[in-house]
């Protein structure tokens, strides 16, 4: 699913009004209908409604949601916040459209503000993708105090003061909303760090945008979707034997860390690898053999952290190498070397990242199409501190093109980068996965995938979305609370299983 820009949007509403065709007013009650609909599905009439609308097609949007509740009976009230000048046509013909018997209250002070009753749904109608600057006077007081209800909030395609695709200023005026009910497609501050949190629980309500606009629109923000997932994952062919599917060396392991890459050397298996090598220091060896009866074991020279590659690589139709690594001087001089030779496809993860950000010689050596799984601080050892998470995007860009890699850049929205300028954000994952060794996880089906001969696209795409896949599985079963890394190689089966099913 393509994530479009503000501007964009603009342009599929234009684009629809012009070649469905359909008149504006009746695009935004389309839209609002979805909103009073998903609302009537959620609350019951008992519940009482505080509307507060902008001048703009948001509080347009508001006005005709309030219309549409009131008409099923429930009690709904409007506030229109210093309206009075820039009125949108849509929003002066939903004013008039509002029946009298729905309170209507002109917000020009702060003494103009109900006290909402905890049980009340404050619906913000206020500003919606056009919002051209932060929030001020009378706007950012009411923001302020609708932020202080304690009961739910719903935001109408964006919180307000939250800017879509641009950064939202700290300290400035933003709606928190606990649901936000958007257009068609999330917007892109909902997938970001800083800004997604005002966004709660989001919700995406199409409103029939023209599909011949939204095929056509070039957008480098895409989001990693079930259907998507369905066209990559390949079955597994009956006469296939385990060299069908690749035979895989993860390279990690130091003293204290075992246990990081014998996780990622279970999850390799889970992921439905052919055959899986683990090189290990000595002080390794009998862990692996006993903890992953499944996988051949290799040792290094080196007792307690790796000092060496194996000589041939030939075997191997991927490389795995960082799990619980370690950044010892040895480690740095067997990546150069190795980085001097041909090689089969990379994943580089954890100490093996730190590795390359303390080594100008390793980045200029990376092998093209490799892929990396950073988390934010790994990637800001790589390209250095961003001032926010819209520069850290341009980072992300830059650094994939500049090494013809891939990035996959791990959060709440896990972010893969890559060499084309595309941006692909998961869906899958939730906060349970916050916990020591879901990355080296990753690592492992991420390893497994490329081996099978996926490509580097395909690999992230696939791996990203299996691992969360897997993580919400466990959620459901274990809760979030007590996920540990294991459960997510646990349910790796589960999470396969629930996209063969749709592709029946
Ligand atoms: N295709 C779709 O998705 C559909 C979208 N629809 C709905 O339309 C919404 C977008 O509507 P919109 O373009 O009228 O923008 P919106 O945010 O309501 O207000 C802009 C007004 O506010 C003003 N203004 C801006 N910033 C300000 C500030 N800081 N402080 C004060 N004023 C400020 C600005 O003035 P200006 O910038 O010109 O000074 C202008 O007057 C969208 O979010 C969705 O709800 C549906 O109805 C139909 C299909
Ligand atoms: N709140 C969250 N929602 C979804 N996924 C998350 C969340 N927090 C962490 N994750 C996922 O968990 C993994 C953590 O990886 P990482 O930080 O490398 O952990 P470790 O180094 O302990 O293995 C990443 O894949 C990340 O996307
Ligand atoms: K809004």
């Amino acid at each position: 699913m393509k994530i479009l820009s503000a501007a964009q949007t603009r342009a599929a509403d234009a684009y629809t009004i012009a070649q469905e065709p359909i008149s504006s007013i009746d695009l935004m009650e389309r839209a609002s209908g979805a909103v009073a609909d998903w609302l009537k599905q959620k609350y019951s009439p008992e519940v009482p409604f505080y509307f507060f609308c902008g001048p703009g097609n948001n509080g347009g949007d508001g006005m005709a949601v309030a219309r549409l509740l009131h008409h099923d009976g429930y009690d709904v009230q409007v506030f229109l916040v210093e309206t009075g000048q820039n009125q949108s046509a849509d929003f002066s013909q939903n004013l008039e459209r509002l029946p009298q018997a729905i309170p209507v209250t002109n917000v020009q002070t702060t003494s103009d503000l109900p006290a909402v009753p905890l049980k009340a749904v404050i619906v913000d109608g206020l500003f919606g993708t056009g919002l051209s600057r932060p929030l001020e006077g009378i706007y950012a007081e009411v923001v302020e105090y609708l932020n202080q209800h304690q009961g739910t909030v719903v935001s109408i395609d964006i919180p307000s003061g939250l800017f879509t695709d641009a950064p939202t200023p700290a300290q400035t005026a933003v709606i928190k909303a606990d649901y936000t009910l958007t257009f068609e497609q999330p917007k892109l501050a909902f997938l970001l760090p800083a800004s997604g949190s005002y966004a709660g629980e989001w919700h995406v309500l199409p409103i029939g945008l023209h599909p011949e606009f939204l095929a056509q629109v070039e957008t480098p923000h895409q989001l990693l979707t079930h259907g998507l997932i369905e066209n990559v994952l390949r079955p597994r062919s009956r006469f296939s034997h385990k060299g069908t599917f690749g035979h895989a060396l993860l390279v990690g392991g130091s003293y204290g860390k075992m246990g990081a890459i014998t996780m990622s050397a279970h999850a390799a298996l889970r992921a439905g690898l052919g055959l899986l090598t683990v090189q290990v220091p000595t002080t390794g060896y009998t862990i692996l053999q006993t903890a992953v009866p499944e996988a051949m074991v290799l040792t290094d020279a080196h007792e307690q952290h790796l000092s060496q590659f194996p000589e041939d690589l030939s075997k191997y139709q991927c490389l795995g190498i960082g799990p619980g690594l370690g950044q010892a001087e040895d480690s740095r001089l067997a990546m150069e070397s190795l980085f001097r030779q041909k090689l089969p496809p990379l994943i580089l993860d954890a100490d093996a990242l730190n590795l390359l950000a303390s080594d100008r010689l390793l980045r200029q050596n990376l092998p093209a199409n490799s892929i990396l799984t950073p988390h934010p601080k790994e990637f800001e050892r790589l390209t250095g501190p961003a001032t926010d998470d819209f520069h850290r995007l341009q980072l992300l860009q830059s650094f994939c093109a500049e090494h013809d890699c891939y990035v996959i850049l791990k959060g709440a929205h896990t972010c893969i980068g890559t060499p084309t300028e595309e941006f692909f954000f998961n869906t899958t994952g939730n906060p349970g996965m916050a916990t020591g060794g879901t990355g080296d996880v990753l690592t492992g089906i991420l390893t497994a995938l490329r081996a099978q001969g996926y490509s580097p696209l395909e690999t992230c795409q696939l791996g990203v979305y299996l691992h969360g896949l897997a993580g919400d599985i466990a959620a459901e079963v274990e809760g979030e609370a007590s996920l540990i890394a294991s459960d997510l190689y646990k349910y790796l089966g589960a999470a396969f299983r629930k996209i063969h099913l749709n592709q029946k």
